[in-house]
């Protein structure tokens, strides 16, 4: 893992943009905090915005890990138990600013009008009635591993999330491309078009708002919903690796994958990859403070599951979808300086 642990000094001299940052806006969806993120980024620390660019340019892993900055973890107040509207007075504004600071510096974060009512920065929390359902918002039900987004030929280069509590050190699973054995795998398959994936739960119709409020957007998202519903009724055929032969891409989310139709021969490797991700599976709890980037295209990741408290102390993370190519998504947004994808 690519990782860097921030030091009391590197606090100290961060602090001081965050405060005034996190002063001047009232919510990191803020679009003009947004827009000028890649500008402020560029007065971190020299040596982690060194850190993040080598992650970027030449994948030394596919995960890359900021650990130690601070949070003063009795000032949080409780976990929200619903990510509806955590984006105001956040308790944890700072933070988010800089996650927001060092994601910018990897790419351009965007958000989904199909997912958490097209918000950039979104919670990753339990939620009373999603025990059982497959959502990053579920807990007795582990939370099936998968490409971010592999449905959306949009998805993003990275998630990423940050960690503000994880008081029963829940693990996220994560497999990664460079550690699996490609040489046991028939690779000539999966880069062939065979594979039919359908969209992830998290972008139904039925885990968002009635209404955006604007009557222009709404019309945007209803027609996303209707691509969405297409999707699941008629999936395309499409590859699930990418790049480079010798050193795959990936991008595969299994839950939502029917194999209905497929070949012999690509059912049989798909088979043999999902077998092989798995064995190579680890588990990173999270700790208060800490931040990853997931490559989204080098590695899959998931939940174990858990026990939800639904008491104010549930585990409680943020997460970022970053792009390195935002115009590959002209199409799907009303405006080149908007961040959303409908
Ligand atoms: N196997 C899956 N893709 N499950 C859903 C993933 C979680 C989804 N990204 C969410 O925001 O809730
Ligand atoms: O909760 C985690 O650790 C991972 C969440 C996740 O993968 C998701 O929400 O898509
Ligand atoms: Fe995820």
């Amino acid at each position: 893992m690519h990782r860097l642990v921030l030091t009391a000094e590197d606090n100290a001299a961060i602090f001081p943009m965050l405060t005034e940052l996190a002063d001047a806006y009232d919510t990191i969806e803020d679009p003009r905090l947004i827009r000028l993120a890649p500008v402020l980024a560029r007065s971190l620390p020299a040596h982690l915005l060194e850190f993040l660019e080598e992650f970027r340019l030449t994948e030394p892993s596919a995960l890359c890990m900021i650990s130690g900055l601070r949070v003063e973890e009795d000032r949080l107040g409780p976990t929200p138990s619903h990510w509806r509207d955590s984006q105001f007075g956040s308790p944890a504004f700072e933070q988010e600013v800089f996650f927001l600071l060092c994601a910018s510096a990897l790419g351009d974060v965007f958000g989904w009008a199909t997912q958490q009512d097209g918000r950039i920065m979104h919670d990753v929390l339990p939620i009373k009635g999603h025990e059982h359902y497959e959502i990053g918002s579920n807990s007795l039900q582990h939370l099936s591993w998968h490409t971010e987004d592999a449905f959306h030929p949009c998805r993003g280069d990275y998630v990423s999330l940050m960690c503000l509590k994880n008081p029963d050190a829940v693990e996220t699973t994560v497999s990664c491309s460079p550690d699996l054995d490609w040489s046991a795998l028939d690779v000539d398959a999966l880069f062939e078009p065979e594979f039919t994936q359908m969209p992830d739960n998290s972008h139904l119709p039925e885990n968002a708002a009635e209404s955006t409020g604007d009557p222009t957007l709404d019309r945007l998202r209803a027609r996303s919903f209707r691509l969405i519903q297409s999707w699941n009724e008629h999936p395309e055929k499409r590859p699930v690796l990418f790049g480079d032969r010798n050193d795959p891409y990936m991008a595969l989310d299994p839950y939502h994958m029917s194999t209905d139709g497929w070949p012999r021969r690509h059912l049989d490797a798909f088979r043999a990859l999902c077998a092989e991700i798995e064995d190579k599976m680890r588990g990173i709890s999270l700790c208060p403070g800490d931040i990853v980037f997931v490559d989204n295209f080098r590695a899959v990741h998931g939940r174990k599951s858990f026990t939800a408290r639904y008491d104010g102390t549930d585990r409680w993370l943020k997460r970022l979808n970053i792009t390195r190519n935002l115009r590959g998504s002209r199409a799907w947004r009303p405006a080149p300086d908007n961040r959303v994808i409908y």
